[in-house]
């Protein structure tokens, strides 16, 4: 079988070890010749790759391990690139959050004023993958889970619009590995689900087993009472702000008791409780620095001095078996059923045709085919043309380097009260992002 070379573009990133570990397990099914690294933060990376070295010695010494900054090292002669910068790192995500919230705003890093702050940060960083993968390796595909995804693919969908680019985001997998826990199944694979909405924004809508029977009944009567909550204590539920989140689905869920909600849904029904909630001092960046970033450049620190990973609290990152399962789509045309972000062109049928949506898709060697959803009803209708003209204003506003498009974004915010609030925020978020936004005029 051929031996598939691969980019992580975000070398660097704390999901790195987990998503190496995750293709070692899958050597039999998707064969690897080489792993390239690269990150435009050369330390950084340097501590993930000298620990994955380690590593791959020690449990999978036929697939060689290179890191660079240099693009042309990194891309060439790849077949996949697998995307997760963060452009500006925690510190700036940090900001994201914290400058709404001094404004009484909703923080967080993809939703409200902090995703379309993110995400004028990471078009720039994003572009640039793209075009190096083109330059070096033409025949590539990347496939990209960098935030703000809602953001991210319309400005690929305007900006590249002939790339080999896939947009796919977690959460979804996430939140249905929870339904499937809650009523009983071993995995959410054992589900055929409809699902449809923006980014971070979207409603199942029929969930069977593979026999056809309907699980939606008994998954929305465990929401209506738990939200997704399990009591099984998942390394997510551990924490108590994704605990949190979980359970406020439950809240959610009542908005339309005939669907389920995205969990990120709760940033723009209840804003109000969300900010009472925050501590505008310790945000989720906080955490996450305090955290998941300290335990993985800790564990790689330890595996380093060691110059051992036996005994390495490093785990592989299973969930992100998604990953595997993309890129084993196209390159054995599988045509396995997934949730993608995509150019709607009359999938929802009463939608923006040019609209990035969340739907099912069968992937094959040819990229992704966007099943047909039909009509959907009012209610979720206006809260996505809503949403969806935020997002595209924020990449006419980078495009156009516009004040004012960046402005009316924000003021269109279900997240945010007033145009004078917008604004006091949006001046806020410029000073903090002076190395990495376009200027705005
Ligand atoms: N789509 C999803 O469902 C999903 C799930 C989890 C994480 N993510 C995303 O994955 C990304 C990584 O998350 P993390 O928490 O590990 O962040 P991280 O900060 O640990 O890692 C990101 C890396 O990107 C690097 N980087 C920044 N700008 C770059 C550029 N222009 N070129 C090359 N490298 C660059 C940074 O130096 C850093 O090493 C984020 O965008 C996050 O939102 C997405
Ligand atoms: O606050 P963070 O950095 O921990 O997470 C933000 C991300 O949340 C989602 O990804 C989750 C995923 O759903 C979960 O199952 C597990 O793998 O952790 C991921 C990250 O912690 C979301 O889909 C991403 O877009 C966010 O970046
Ligand atoms: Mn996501």
């Amino acid at each position: 079988m051929k031996k598939f070379n691969i980019t992580i573009a975000g070398g660097g990133s704390t999901f790195t070890p987990g998503i190496i570990l995750m293709l070692l397990d899958h050597l039999e099914d998707f064969p690897i010749g080489t792993i390239k690294l690269y990150d435009n933060d050369k330390e950084r990376q340097q501590t993930i790759a000298d620990a994955c070295e380690i590593l791959l010695n020690e449990r999978a010494p036929g697939v060689k391990l290179q890191a660079s900054t240099d693009p042309k090292t990194a891309f060439e002669n790849v077949d996949f690139v697998m995307a997760h910068i963060r452009v500006g790192k925690y510190a700036m995500r940090e900001q994201d959050e914290k400058i709404p919230l001094k404004h009484g705003v909703v923080g967080q890093e993809t939703c409200g004023p902090g995703g379309l702050s993110y995400g004028m940060r990471s078009i720039t960083g994003v572009l640039e993958i793209v075009d190096y993968m083109e330059k070096y390796s033409p025949q590539a595909w990347m496939l990209n889970y960098s935030n703000p995804a809602a953001i991210v693919a319309e400005a690929t969908r305007k900006l590249r619009p002939n790339s080999r680019i896939l947009n796919i985001c977690d959460m979804p997998i996430g939140i249905e590995e929870l339904m499937a826990t809650n009523i009983g199944l071993k995995s959410r694979k054992e589900m055929v689900v409809k699902y449809y909405g923006l980014n971070h924004f979207g409603w199942w809508t029929d969930i069977r087993d593979k026999s056809g029977k309907d699980l939606m009944p008994s998954i929305i009567q465990h929401v209506e009472k738990f939200g997704y909550s399990t009591d099984t204590g998942s390394d997510m539920e551990q924490e108590a702000s994704w605990n949190d989140t979980f359970k406020k689905a439950r809240d959610v869920q009542a908005l339309d008791k005939h669907t389920l909600p995205n969990t990120y849904l709760k940033y723009y029904f209840f804003p109000d409780y969300v900010v009472e909630h925050s501590n505008k001092d310790y945000t989720r960046a906080n955490e996450v620095m305090a955290g998941r970033e300290k335990f993985v450049f800790g564990e790689c620190q330890n595996i380093i001095d060691k110059g051992t990973a036996e005994g390495t609290e490093l785990t592989i990152d299973e969930h992100a078996s998604y990953i595997v399962d993309l890129a084993r789509a196209i390159a054995f045309n599988t045509k396995e059923r997934m949730l993608m972000i995509v150019e709607n062109k009359g999938a929802i049928s009463n939608f923006e045709p040019t609209a990035m949506v969340e739907i099912p898709c069968l992937v094959g060697s040819e990229g992704q085919e966007p099943l047909s959803v039909g009509e959907i009803p009012r209610f979720q209708k206006s809260l996505m043309e809503q949403q969806v003209g935020v997002e595209k204003l924020t990449v006419e506003a980078y495009e156009e380097q516009s004040y004012q498009k960046l402005w009316q974004a924000l003021t269109l915010s279900r997240t945010v009260p007033s145009a004078s609030v917008a604004k006091n925020i949006l001046d806020d978020l410029i000073e903090a992002n002076k190395d990495y936004w376009p200027e705005l005029k």
